[in-house]
């Protein structure tokens, strides 16, 4: 399973904290991030973790397009919805081809939960 793990800033210790409890879930499955969501998850894990360039400066539209071209399974987007992002066109065009091409995608905690389950239970 591809993942990509993403989280806005006020975001990251939550997506942090949730993939140290469930690291063993994620271990033997293929993990991409935007830049610092993703060295933090490495360096709070050692998880092996693709990482692209950092949302603003572009993260968010390298994962969209992986995401187009049939390359990510499911996508853990935390964001921030409290918190006006410079870079907001790139992220709500990360929604879109989620849903363009129907790939999972959890934008808070309760989703991340589920699609969890869903990856222990071997649904996907
Ligand atoms: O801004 C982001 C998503 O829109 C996340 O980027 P970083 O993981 O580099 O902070």
């Amino acid at each position: 399973m591809r993942i990509a793990l993403i989280a806005h800033d006020k975001k990251k210790d939550d997506m942090v904290e949730f993939i140290v409890k469930n690291k063993k879930a994620f271990e033997n499955e293929e993990l991409f991030a935007t830049g610092t969501t993703g060295k933090l998850i490495q360096e709070a894990t050692g998880l092996k973790v693709h990482r692209f360039l950092s949302g603003p400066y572009g993260g968010d539209q390298q994962i969209g397009g992986l995401v187009a071209q049939g390359d990510i399974d499911m996508v853990i987007f935390l964001r921030d919805p409290l918190t006006a992002q410079p870079h907001e066109p790139d992220v709500t065009a990360l929604l879109r081809i989620c849903d363009v091409h129907s790939v999972p995608l959890a934008t808070n905690l309760g989703t991340a939960e589920l699609f969890l389950k869903s990856l222990r239970d071997k649904i996907f």
